[in-house]
C-alpha cells in the first residue's frame, strides 16, 4: 500500500494548479478501502490557496469517510516534502497517533512518519470538554 499511495500522490501532483508559486504538491490517502487524491489549488488572493493534503482530506470527508488509514505526500523538494502547519492540524483531526504518513519527493527519497511525529500534542476536540 505504501508504494501505491506514493504513486497515486505523484499522479495527483500533476493536476496541481500553481500559477503563482509553480510548486506542485500531490497527496493520496487511503480511507474506507478507497484512495483519495489531492493537489494544491492556488488563488490570485494567495491566502485562499488549498494545499494538496487538505484537498485530499476534504474529498475524503465529503465522500463519507472520516478516518485516514495512511497518506503519502510528494513534491519536487531536495528531501521528503514537509507538510505545512495547517495541514498537520487538519490531518490530526482524522488520524490516530500511529497513522502512517509517507513523506517523499520526485527523487524517491521517502520517510515513514506517524501522525504523532508530524504534530506532537495536537489540539483535539476532546481538549474542549471543560469549556464554559
Ligand atoms: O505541504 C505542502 C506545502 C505547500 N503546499 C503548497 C501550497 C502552495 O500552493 C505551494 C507553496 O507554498 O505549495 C502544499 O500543497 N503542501
Ligand atoms: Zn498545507
Amino acid at each position: 500500500m505504501k508504494e501505491q499511495l506514493i504513486q497515486e500522490a505523484l499522479e495527483a501532483r500533476k493536476a496541481a494548479y500553481v500559477p503563482y508559486s509553480g510548486f506542485k504538491v500531490g497527496a493520496a490517502l487511503l480511507a474506507g478501502g478507497k484512495i483519495y487524491r489531492g493537489c494544491n489549488v492556488e488563488n490570485a488572493s494567495y491566502g485562499l490557496t488549498n494545499c494538496a493534503e487538505r484537498t485530499a482530506v476534504f474529498k475524503m470527508v465529503s465522500e463519507g469517510h472520516q478516518r485516514i488509514e495512511a497518506i503519502a505526500v510528494t513534491a519536487d523538494t531536495d528531501g521528503p516534502v514537509s507538510p505545512c502547519g495547517a495541514c498537520r492540524q487538519v490531518l490530526a483531526e482524522f488520524c490516530e497517533a500511529g497513522t502512517k504518513i509517507y513523506l517523499t519527493n520526485l527523487h524517491g527519497n521517502t520517510e515513514e512518519w506517524t501522525m504523532e511525529k508530524l504534530l506532537p500534542g495536537a489540539f483535539r476536540g476532546t481538549d474542549m470538554t471543560r469549556q464554559g
